[in-house]
């Protein structure tokens, strides 16, 4: 199985590079797993005292299931992962079923900041647009998508995601193979990427 980790800073683009990506592909056999869904549940704390967590540490992951995950899915198993709420700020009580693919993609700010995790990858992209463009995506998204209201997303890029961004988040680029520039519409690194990958699928 092939094993591609996708990381980059919040609204850099991730998702949208992913989803290029997998419709290019000439493939039918490809898992997306987002590091999202690893949050750690949290549900015996209060809604307030979720909504005041650190949500851009590595601490907030829980590494352990994500690479537990992993390992099965290369293993040939199939995994239950947990669905999380960004409304609840924990996990639903829900799972997505899981069955192993000849692809794995594992996208998430954290994925190339957990030393056990780079292991199990073996391509690593590093998707890159600037802290404003950053900002403005975020504040659209988490608005009209995840419940938020403005203050609380200035609220938090101020307190942690920006702190969090440049400690672990903008340091962890040097472990990419690839970085892929996403400030605007770029077909050029989607289809390098996607060249990238068959020719790794080929190897495989
Ligand atoms: N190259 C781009 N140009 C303009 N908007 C983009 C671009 N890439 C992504 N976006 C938009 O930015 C927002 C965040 O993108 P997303 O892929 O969800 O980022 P991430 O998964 O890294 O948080 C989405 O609304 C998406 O449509
Ligand atoms: N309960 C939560 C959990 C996470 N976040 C934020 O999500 C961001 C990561 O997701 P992307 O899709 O943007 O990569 C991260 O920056 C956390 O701040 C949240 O707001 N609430």
């Amino acid at each position: 199985m092939l094993v591609i980790g996708i990381a980059g800073g919040t609204g850099s683009g991730k998702t949208t590079v992913v989803e290029k990506i997998v419709q290019q592909l000439d493939l039918k056999g490809l898992n997306i797993i987002s590091q999202d869904n690893y949050y750690h549940d949290n549900s015996q704390l209060t809604l307030i005292e979720r909504e005041a967590l650190n949500y851009d540490h590595p601490k907030s992951i829980d590494f352990e299931l994500l690479i537990e995950h992993v390992r099965d899915l290369k293993a040939k198993k199939a995994v239950s992962q947990p669905i999380y709420s960004f409304v609840t700020h924990s996990r639903t009580g829900d799972y997505n079923h899981i069955e192993p693919k000849d692809v794995l993609i594992v996208e998430g700010i954290l994925v190339l900041t957990h030393k056990e995790l780079l292991k199990e990858f073996n391509l690593k992209v590093f998707v890159h647009a600037d802290s404003d463009e950053r900002l403005i995506r975020r504040i659209r998204r988490d608005t009209q998508e995840r419940g938020r209201d403005l203050n609380e997303v200035l609220h938090r890029y101020q307190t942690t995601l920006k702190p969090m961004h440049q400690e672990f988040i903008e340091p962890s680029k040097n472990e990419a193979d690839l970085i892929v520039p996403n400030m605007k519409q770029n077909n050029v690194a989607i289809d390098f990427l996607t060249t990238v990958i068959n020719n790794s699928l080929k190897s495989h």
